[in-house]
């Protein structure tokens, strides 16, 4: 006969978590754990109700013969706040100040439980975006692109500084970053169909100069940004180069000579996905 119940629960629990939103067909399932599709379901109610009650997502089933049960991650508000706080606390460092108003943030996202946790906050925040794609730019935005990308099961794409032969042909544009410096960015045509649906990731917005040449760039593939979502982002300028973006957390004051700096937890809301 089939597995029992408990040891069904489990297995049920890690497939779902390991893979967020990649939708598990039920019939698969039944075949693998050789039980019926109607016990099944009643372990994914269990599953569904902790779930929910711990406050880590939900499942979504979709009926019919392609259909199947996904795991939708959430994260608690109460985490997402204790979790920007702890941020906030770390980032507050003077010996983190850097020339011309940046912030030394590159050993905090190298950390794992760091990368994990912003990329389930990300995939929370952008989980009803429907986008298709997340697109960073090199160098630093590329770990937590990849880690929120993770959790929504979506792709990551990462814009060059300068066009390389192995990236084929491709598409370049100059913009003005931050430090009025004309830069350019390359994407290669092969990387985003158009009428891509596009997140922005990336670790840090000044001026906002680089996230609007990723929307710039993103124009000249049609393809439709569809949110922008950074680690951090700083107080002044006030009036960015793009105006619609989230930040996990905000530079809202630093003075180099001082040596005064003050990070503050971004403003944000997300809806508890799958709440009762
Ligand atoms: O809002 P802005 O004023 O445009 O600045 C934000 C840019 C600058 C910095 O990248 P760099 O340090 O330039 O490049 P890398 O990520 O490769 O270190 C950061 O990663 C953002 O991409």
């Amino acid at each position: 006969s089939g597995l029992r119940r408990s040891e069904r629960i489990v297995r049920l629990t890690q497939t779902l978590l390991e893979q967020p939103y990649r939708l598990i067909s039920l019939t698969d399932m039944a075949e693998k754990l050789n039980s019926a599709k109607s016990s099944l379901s009643e372990d994914l109610a269990i599953i569904r109700e902790v779930l929910l009650k711990e406050g880590i997502g939900t499942l979504e089933t979709q009926a019919g013969a392609a259909g199947g049960v996904r795991y939708i991650p959430g994260v608690p508000d109460q985490q997402v706040s204790d979790f920007l706080r702890e941020m906030s606390r770390l980032l507050a460092d003077p010996d983190r100040i850097l020339p011309g108003g940046y912030l030394y943030v590159s050993d905090i996202l190298g950390r794992p439980d760091v990368l994990d946790k912003a990329g389930r906050i990300f995939a929370h925040i952008f989980s009803m975006s429907g986008a298709d794609y997340v697109l960073t730019v090199e160098t630093k935005g590329i770990p937590l692109a990849v880690s929120a990308a993770r959790y929504l099961h979506l792709p990551t794409v990462v814009v060059r500084r300068d066009h390389r032969v192995t990236e084929g042909s491709a598409v370049s544009i100059n913009y003005v970053s931050g430090s009025r410096r004309i830069q350019t960015m390359s994407l290669s045509r092969r990387s985003l169909p158009e009428r891509s649906r596009v997140l922005i990731i990336d670790d840090f917005m000044k001026a906002g100069g680089t996230a609007k040449a990723m929307c710039d760039l993103m124009k000249e593939f049609k393809a439709e940004v569809v949110g922008v979502g950074v680690f951090m982002s700083t107080s002044e300028p006030t009036n960015k180069m793009l105006e619609d973006y989230v930040a996990l957390t905000v530079l809202s004051h630093v003075d180099e000579i001082t040596r005064e700096i003050r990070v503050e937890p971004g403003t944000f809301k997300i809806s508890q996905k799958g709440e009762l």
